[in-house]
């Protein structure tokens, strides 16, 4: 894999509170990462402009608002993404088949070719089978993430957010086509910060990661320029090593 490849794979979580932020970090990792994530904070602060200042400072943007309402709702939702030119963008697997599927009618309706790719979020990475057990969900968390994934993939939804931990099985019972997006991905220098299910990026990528969601490991490093370039280096060194 070349850096350019793994470069592309990194989207960094944009998890700032406004505008002047935007401009630092966009200004600061254009080059260094594939894509930024704009998710609750940012656009509840800023809103559209966020996304616009990212993409003309020519950056992709994955808009992660993780939609789970009545599918009408969600549908409405994801064509608005959609007007805002985002490569990709989310909802809850736990919304159900048919708010997914009324969503992905939607957009291929309206929008034909010229649409984000939507992806659906499994279970979080913060949490565990512990926590799980707290909603009642007791099923194990492997089994539960195939389950949704698969359930995804039949209401036409492009891919999944899941932790690295199981991307391997979703790429098994999903096939090659499918997107897998994985947070609680931990660089060797990182911390763990509230993540649950993590794993290194080259581990992730191995397991077949398509997209590498990264923050804090990156913005909180001294120096987030040369945490990307690490983490490339790793990502490189992993598939090498192969
Ligand atoms: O949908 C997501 O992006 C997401 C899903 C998930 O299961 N876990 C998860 O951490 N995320 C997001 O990924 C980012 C991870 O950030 P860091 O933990 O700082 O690397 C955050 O912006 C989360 O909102």
């Amino acid at each position: 894999m070349t850096r350019d490849d793994a470069r592309n794979k990194i989207i960094f979580a944009l998890d700032v509170p406004g505008m002047a932020e935007v401009t630092k970090w966009a200004g600061l990792l254009s080059n260094k990462v594939g894509m930024f994530k704009i998710g609750k904070q940012l656009f509840t602060a800023c809103g559209p402009e966020a996304v616009r200042a990212i993409r003309q400072a020519g950056g992709e943007v994955f808009l992660d608002l993780k939609y789970h309402d009545i599918p009408n709702t969600v549908a409405m939702a994801t064509l608005e993404a959609a007007r805002l030119g985002v490569q990709l963008c989310n909802l809850h697997a736990l919304g159900g088949y048919e708010m997914m599927a009324t969503s992905m009618e939607t957009l291929r309706s309206k929008c034909g070719e010229q649409r984000p790719k939507v992806l659906a979020v499994t279970i979080l990475t913060s949490s565990n089978q512990e926590t799980l057990a707290e909603i009642g969900i007791e099923t194990p968390i492997r089994e539960q993430v195939v389950r949704l994934a698969k359930l995804a993939q039949r209401a036409g939804v492009d891919g999944v957010v899941a932790s690295p931990q199981e991307t391997s099985l979703i790429r098994e019972a999903c096939g090659s086509d499918f997107l897998i997006v994985t947070p609680g991905v931990r660089p060797a220098f990182a911390s763990v910060d509230d993540q649950k299910r993590i794993m290194t990026p080259a581990d992730a990528v191995s397991a077949g990661a398509d997209y590498l969601v990264i923050g804090r490991p990156i913005s909180a490093h001294a120096d987030p320029v040369q945490a990307c370039d690490l983490i490339v280096d790793e990502i490189v060194a992993g598939k090498a090593g192969l």
